[in-house]
């Protein structure tokens, strides 16, 4: 089985580099174009991954073609996919936004069409992705889905009228999680802790915290009382995050997500 990347920035060169550091795929069988080709072949000769140098070229070469241009290119870009395309082959979106019903109006109601949701965190095989098929979709390419991005992290089936809520807290969450992990350091340098001891620590603690929460069965709210002994240090943290509206401004952020990606439909 090929994988076709079209489009190999930031979130594809993720999954890539997630495919190739486990041994589920050949990385000659990982295939990118990109418009600015240098970034592909960056990954070619970092991980053995085939560089294409138009998207003819790669769609003639790919089973799986994975549209990994932002939404705004996909006008541009599925004209010359469909141009290309041959039966059989199926089209996996990653694109926020964009439903199955547009990708087929633009490359044909008899194209096989997967949208998934992934995140960065596939580059170390930690994404936590959902995926919805069309209705045609086989079980060879429900389960080609699954295997590829199961193997960079995990993967659930959702609705696609839940894909805008699950794009902002798995798709972006991570974006937020890394500023919340940055912020913890920087008042750890504040106090005197280097850096990248700081944000080792940080990360860590977020990290077994997240497990926690997965783990123990108990509400979030539960366990920050576990930690906050009474008259103790903990509750002075949790008090000024609730004075600064810390809950308030990460709901909202969701929403603003989920907004934003309302809007590119
Ligand atoms: N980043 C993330 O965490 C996530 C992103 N996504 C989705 O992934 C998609 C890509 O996002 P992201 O990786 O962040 O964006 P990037 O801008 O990093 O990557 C997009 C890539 O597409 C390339 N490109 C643009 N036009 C063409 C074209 N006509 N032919 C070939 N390549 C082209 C760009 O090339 P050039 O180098 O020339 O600019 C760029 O490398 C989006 O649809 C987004 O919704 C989904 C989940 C999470
Ligand atoms: O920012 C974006 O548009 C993409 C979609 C979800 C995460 N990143």
């Amino acid at each position: 089985m090929k994988y076709g990347f079209i489009g190999v920035g930031n979130m594809s060169s993720a999954i890539i580099r997630g495919m190739c550091a486990g041994d589920k795929f050949n990385n000659e069988d990982i295939l990118g174009y990109n418009r600015t080709a240098a970034k592909v072949e960056k990954l070619s000769a970092e991980y053995g991954v085939t560089t294409c140098y138009s998207t003819q070229e790669l769609v003639e070469k790919s089973d799986v073609i994975v549209l990994g241009v932002k939404p705004q290119m996909l006008p541009s870009v599925l004209p010359e996919v469909k141009k290309y395309m041959k039966d059989g082959q199926l089209i996996v979106s990653i694109a926020a936004g964009k439903e199955i019903s547009y990708l087929k109006e633009e490359l044909g109601e008899n194209v096989h069409v997967i949208r998934v949701m992934p995140n960065v965190n596939s580059r170390v095989l930690s994404s936590t992705s959902c995926y919805t098929a069309s209705e045609d979709s086989t079980e060879e390419e429900i389960k080609a889905v699954e295997e590829m991005f199961g193997a960079v992290g995990s993967i659930i089936k959702l609705t696609e009228d839940q894909f805008g809520i699950f794009s902002a807290v798995g798709g972006a969450s991570p974006a937020f999680t890394y500023m919340y992990i940055d912020a913890l350091a920087r008042g750890g340098v504040k106090a005197g802790m280097p850096k990248d001891l700081a944000l080792k620590i940080a990360a860590d603690s977020v990290m077994g915290s997240a497990k926690m929460v997965l783990e123990s069965g108990k509400h979030p709210y539960a366990l920050v009382d576990e930690v906050c002994s009474p008259g103790g240090t903990t509750i002075e943290g949790v008090c000024t995050l609730h004075e600064k509206a810390f809950m308030d401004a990460a709901e909202k952020a969701v929403t603003a997500v989920i907004e934003k990606d309302n809007r590119l439909k």
